[in-house]
């Protein structure tokens, strides 16, 4: 499979990413439902729908932050481990970057982006710390090493937390509504920076509400109301015929917006 002609142009591969017959329960609340998702190497995978659809359950069931009730997921091959130092690893292998600002306010910018490779993967502080430069300078904000996140924009704290996942060279990185916290001209800088990771084949899923970027980085649109996968398809056709009404009437409210 190619991308789409707008963008994608990074091959895509063999699956990376499986979930199958996930089921979730928040007490009495069915919150992932029957979920059966394959992520390619390689392959964008935007998720959208409705508030409180499970879209944010979804993303954090990948990586382990929310255990799941029954079914599989695997990274890899490997099902998820539940515990101790192959948890670790595995956070490692699957970046995410969340809405809400993700740096450790106390530590500068060089701090953030160097810590997780030091202190997980045994790298040396030089060479961490170059590293780590060359990532912030990837995301355009290397002149703001020794700031701390406070002292920077909303959208350039994003763009550090993008290379503080970057610098632990995950498989998969898993962005949940990364832009929904900024001002408007913020949004862009981040979309960029993630646009062109997908241009470069870093396998995403990405949980947003930008239908630019999912029609312009995306693969694969999937369309998740009340728990369910309801459908999926490349973003041409989902913008331009999509098949359920749920589906319908949810592009009909936000693209009047
Ligand atoms: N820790 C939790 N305990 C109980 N219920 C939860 C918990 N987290 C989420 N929920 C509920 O699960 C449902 C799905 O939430 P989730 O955050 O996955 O939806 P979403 O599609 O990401 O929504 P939004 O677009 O508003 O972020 C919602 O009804 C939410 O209230």
């Amino acid at each position: 499979m190619t991308g789409s002609a707008s963008v994608p142009t990074a091959e895509v591969g063999q699956p990376l990413v499986e979930l199958r017959d996930v089921q979730k329960y928040f007490g009495s609340l069915h919150v992932l439902q029957d979920i059966n998702m394959s992520v390619a190497r390689g392959e964008v995978v935007v998720v959208i729908g409705p508030s409180g659809s499970g879209k944010s359950t979804l993303c954090r069931t990948i990586n382990r932050l929310e255990p799941i009730d029954s079914g599989t997921i695997t990274l890899d091959g490997q099902p998820l481990p539940a515990e101790g130092r192959a948890l670790a690893r595995l956070r490692a292998d699957v970046g995410m970057v969340f809405q809400a600002f993700n740096l450790f306010a106390h530590k500068t910018v060089l701090q953030n982006v160097t810590l997780g490779p030091m202190k997980a993967k045994g790298v040396k502080r030089a060479a961490a710390q170059e590293e780590a430069m060359r990532l912030l300078e990837r995301v355009g904000v290397a002149n703001q090493a020794n700031k701390l996140p406070a002292q920077l924009s909303g959208g350039q704290q994003q763009r550090v937390a993008i290379a503080r996942a970057l610098a632990m060279k995950p498989k998969v990185m898993l962005f949940d509504e990364p832009t929904s916290a900024l001002d408007p001209e913020m949004i862009n800088e981040v979309l960029d920076v993630m646009t062109s990771l997908a241009k470069e084949g870093m396998t995403m899923v990405v949980v947003t509400h930008e239908m630019g970027f999912a029609r312009r980085a995306a693969h694969r649109v999937i369309f998740m109301d009340d728990g369910r996968i309801v459908e999926e398809a490349a973003p041409e056709e989902f913008f331009t015929r999509p098949k359920s009404d749920r589906a319908k009437d949810f592009l009909s409210k936000i693209l009047t917006h």
